[in-house]
């Protein structure tokens, strides 16, 4: 019975989660952008409305704050979100990070960060309930709100013409337009209704929590969990969980007296929700999100050098003052690689990166303080020790992605810092924990006695983990990661373990953020753990992709932006330290809006321009614009071209090869069937083809093609079997597939748009040696295509343009390149969705003749799914056709051309009912021979 009375008692603030939510809901729903900021303008309203009750009743306050707010969110939208409409959605969500940090430095620098008791002036007369405990009216009064609310917004969005704009503006704009509606302005209603009700929230809650700015920001994360329950669409599920989100605080609070316990319950309820609901690969309809600018390690090892020996110079040579500002940048540059690492490389948006920092740190202190351990193996356990850690964190990024991994990593690390950073018992309390001896080798390398030395420890820490970057980055794991972020579901058609490869991501950013953890946790022998929160892991975020976060450069360049780093410390002799976070937020907002990728790529882009200028203008300048060119082009392509291997100029055209290491085995593939929802995509397909046999899959639109070539592939959920040679594939998860001997492409082409055609063709085959991947950093591979990536390469002609990006080549070589791609990795049995789809009638000729020569010559079983039937009609040996998800006729392609159920069904030429009875008789004599 008292969980039922705490619960009642948790609705009050469970309401304006809920309402704050609402808001969350009506922004995401009209441009997929994920509000941060939304916790932080409910607080500065709070603080204004708090302001604003000395000058006018309270009523007439919250009117003008929550239109205050309103208006702000339009202002907001216009100035930052429409200018950045086609940036990534990593830059939209470090955007309102951005606003989030000017917020909250704001306020901080105008009302302190002190928390301050706010009379209410709802009516809080109690109202009893059972066992003596009582409510106050205050809260029921919240409660009825929030429900007004969200019905209003609910049938609004539902039934009315703005609620069908705001579902369709982020999708298609144009259609918006076309309906008569605005996309900006539609767009903006919805930031002053999202911002409009976090204005409402901060004059509701205030008198609640009192005024406190972390507090109050803060508050975005039990919003986010409760919009996260509602599938950031429904407003009435958002305040539903909302309002079990205040219960359950309520209640957890009141049996567990540990701190933290309170807010986490409720959290990891909705987190393990959520992951269980999410998909280890996302769906075929998902839309592909822009990404920020990766960059190629062009600096590589002998910058990474440099780097680290200007620092090293500059301790040593330089006054004395400058040795903590180049540590601080130091260390705060290793924390920003792991960011790069994960979000930059991986494109795993999380938002708890020092969670991992302080994990580390804590459980090497408590060994440290209990074993009395020296630095070094201190550092060792505060690095492996975060690994688990990181691998917690990363399980919601095997199921979720995106914003959605933002918003649960955000909630994860709040709760690891109200858990275990604020949990005396495991910090030492006010005290800290004091460490073993900071030394090496015996030297003493404390901080406080010798700054220098510890600086060189930092920058030698820093040196190796820039090593491992660069390392990272040209070797197969970067291949691999970057395949991940551009396109998870063709990443898994070459063979690479999705999952497999985020945790090996995670895994290497939680170890270089673990010996962050240590680096700044122990400097001074007594370990603290007040830096590690959640607000600073999103300022370190923030300032990375501002830097430049798929960039090691901008790693460096964050360093020095760092609180206590070189500009911060420039900028405290000057007076100004105090503004560096409101600074930091405000500048992250304009640059973004400027240039969405960051400072480094638009900087090292401006400097070729100016190099290219300079170029032409200098005497000899066509000797010199060459040597630039032959620098910029050697600079593009930091792995040798793969190597070809050079026929002899006979002056006859040379011989092509056919593809080695294919091993020839048919696929079967028995009473498959996909649903979605009502849909029957495919039902009950069968089908069989034979090594050296070019198998058409045919059918009209929507008859279910492409979901069958998924199904077969592993790419979604099918009843039935799927047999390779006589092994059952059935079951086993795409990449295991695809190691088996199954190839295939896409009817989108679907290239990893970071990597080069060559190096596309390369991870084709490199798929498979993900086992390998760690053993690859210690003793990396040469990035070298297989015999049957050269194969590939050559039968499809692609040496020349192995070095440019898919998006600087031709459509047509766009298109052979994914056919290359699946090639590369000699697959037994390759299929092929619609690959003439937008070529020119030569290049359909020269397609036919190479899918001849790898079914013949190399022994490939190939599917073919085409809708250029003069395509299907000359190179298929069989034809099956498929109808509504099921086989209308299969047969040779003369049979198949006479037969009147498929004229009727696919050329549409004939009496339709007659097709839908062939379609159903699938045991019809004549064309149809299973
Ligand atoms: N993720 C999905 N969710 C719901 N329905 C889907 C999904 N993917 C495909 N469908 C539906 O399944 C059916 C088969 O679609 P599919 O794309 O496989 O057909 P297709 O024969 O390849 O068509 P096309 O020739 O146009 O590519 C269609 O009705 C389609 O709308």
């Amino acid at each position: 019975m008292n969980v039922l009375l705490y619960a009642i008692i948790g609705l009050g603030s469970g309401a304006v989660y809920g309402l704050l939510a609402q808001g969350i809901v009506a922004v995401y729903r009209s441009s997929g952008v994920l509000n941060f900021a939304q916790g932080a303008i409910a607080m500065a309203a709070a603080y204004l409305f708090v302001d604003l009750r000395h000058i006018v009743p309270a009523p007439i306050a919250v009117v003008a704050v929550t239109a205050g707010a309103a208006a702000f969110g339009v202002l907001f939208h216009a100035i930052v979100m429409t200018p950045m409409r086609r940036a990534s959605t990593l830059a939209k969500v470090a955007a309102t990070l951005g606003l989030f940090v000017t917020l909250q430095s704001a306020v901080a620098l105008r009302y302190g960060t002190e928390s301050k008791m706010v009379p209410g002036f709802l009516p809080s007369s109690p109202l009893h309930l059972w066992s003596g405990a009582a409510v106050g009216l205050d809260r029921l009064i919240l409660l009825l709100i929030a429900v007004v609310v969200t019905l209003a917004a609910w049938y609004a969005y539902r039934s009315t013409q703005f609620g069908r704009l705001t579902t369709g503006v982020w999708h298609d704009p144009d259609a918006v337009g076309a309906l008569g509606g605005s996309p900006r302005l539609v767009a903006g209603a919805n930031w002053a209704i999202g911002s409009g009700l976090a204005g409402l929230c901060g004059c509701l809650i205030a008198p609640l929590t009192g005024l406190q700015t972390d507090t109050l920001s803060m508050l975005v994360v039990p919003a986010v969990a409760a919009a996260i329950a509602g599938g950031f669409s429904s407003f009435p599920g958002a305040l539903a969980a909302g309002l079990a989100i205040g219960a359950a605080e309520s209640v957890v609070g009141n049996y567990v007296s540990t701190p933290g316990w309170s807010k986490a319950v409720p959290f990891l309820g909705i987190a393990i929700l959520f992951v269980a609901r999410g998909r280890s690969l996302p769906v075929r309809s998902e839309a592909q999100q822009a990404l920020p600018a990766v960059g190629r390690a062009h600096f590589g090892r002998t910058g990474v050098a440099g780097v680290v020996l200007v620092l090293l110079l500059a301790v040593h040579l330089g006054p004395a003052s400058w040795v903590g500002p180049i540590t601080a940048t130091a260390m705060a540059a290793i924390v920003a690689l792991s960011v790069v690492l994960v979000t930059g490389y991986a494109g795993q948006l999380t938002l708890a990166p020092l969670a991992l920092s302080g994990a580390g740190a804590l459980l090497a202190a408590n060994a440290s303080h209990a074993w009395g351990w020296p630095l070094v193996p201190s550092l060792l356990a505060g690095a492996v020790l975060a690994v688990p850690v990181g691998l917690a964190v990363a399980l919601p990024a095997l199921r979720t992605r995106g914003a959605n991994l933002a918003a649960i990593t955000l909630a994860l690390g709040v709760v690891v810092n109200d858990v275990a950073f604020n949990n005396p018992r495991w910090t030492g309390g006010f005290e800290g924990l004091t460490t073993g001896p900071l030394t090496v080798l015996g030297w003493s390398v404390d901080a406080n006695l010798h700054p220098e030395r510890y600086a060189d420890l930092v920058l030698a820490l820093l040196l190796l983990v820039g090593l491992l970057m660069v390392r990272v980055r040209r070797g197969p794991l970067g291949r691999q990661l970057l395949a991940v972020r551009g396109n998870e579901r063709a990443a898994a058609s070459v063979g690479i373990s999705v999952g497999a490869a985020k945790l090996v991501a995670f895994s290497l950013a939680a170890f270089i953020a673990g010996l962050y953890g240590v680096l700044t946790g122990f400097q001074t022998g007594v370990a603290t753990f007040t830096t590690f929160d959640a607000f600073s892991s999103i300022l370190l975020v923030s300032t990375v992709v501002l830097a430049g976060v798929g960039y090691s450069g901008g790693a460096i360049v964050a360093g020095v932006m760092a609180s206590g780093g070189i500009v911060s410390t420039w900028l405290g002799f000057s007076g100004i330290a105090d503004y560096l976070p409101l600074i930091s937020g405000l500048a992250l907002m304009l640059t973004l809006v400027v240039q969405p990728s960051g400072i480094v790529p638009e900087t090292l882009e401006t400097w070729r321009h100016l190099g290219a200028a300079a170029a032409r203008r200098l005497p000899g300048a066509e000797a010199l614009r060459n040597a630039v060119a032959a620098v910029r082009r050697g600079a593009a392509r930091p792995h040798p071209r793969p190597q070809t291997s050079a026929a002899p100029d006979t002056g006859e055209p040379a011989a092509r090869p056919a593809v080695p290491g294919v091993r020839a085995a048919g696929l079967r593939v028995e009473g498959l069937s996909v649903r979605f929802g009502e849909v029957r995509a495919v039902d009950g397909l069968s089908l069989a083809v034979a090594p050296g046999e070019i198998l058409g899959l045919i059918g009209p639109n929507g008859a279910g093609k492409t979901t069958a070539i998924d199904a077969v592939t592993g790419l979604v959920p099918a009843a039935g079997r799927v047999m390779l040679g006589g092994k059952v594939l059935s079951g086993l998860p795409p990449h295991r597939r695809a190691g088996s001997g199954l190839g295939r492409s896409f009817q989108g082409i679907e290239l990893f748009e970071d990597l080069t055609v060559g190096e596309n063709v390369m991870v084709g085959h490199e798929g498979r040696r993900l086992g390998g991947l760690l053993l690859d950093l210690l003793r990396p591979a040469r990035g070298r295509l297989s015999p049957a990536g050269r194969a590939a390469v050559e039968l499809f002609g692609l040496g020349e343009c192995s070095g440019d990006k898919p998006g600087e080549v031709s459509f047509g070589l766009r298109r052979l390149a994914g056919i290359a791609r699946a090639v590369s990795g000699a697959p037994s049995v390759l299929l092929l969705d619609e690959p003439a789809a937008g070529l020119g009638p030569g290049e359909v000729q020269e397609l036919i003749t190479l899918l001849r020569r790898l079914a013949r010559d190399g022994n490939m079983a190939i599917i073919l799914v085409e809708h250029h039937m003069e395509m299907v009609m000359a190179v298929c040996d069989r034809v099956h056709v498929m109808n509504l998800g099921r086989t209308l006729a299969v047969g040779t392609p003369e049979e198949i051309e006479r037969d009147p159920a498929v004229r009727a069904a696919y050329l549409g030429d004939a009496d339709p009912d007659a097709a839908q009875e062939e379609t159903r008789d699938e045991t019809r004599p004549g064309t149809v021979r299973q």
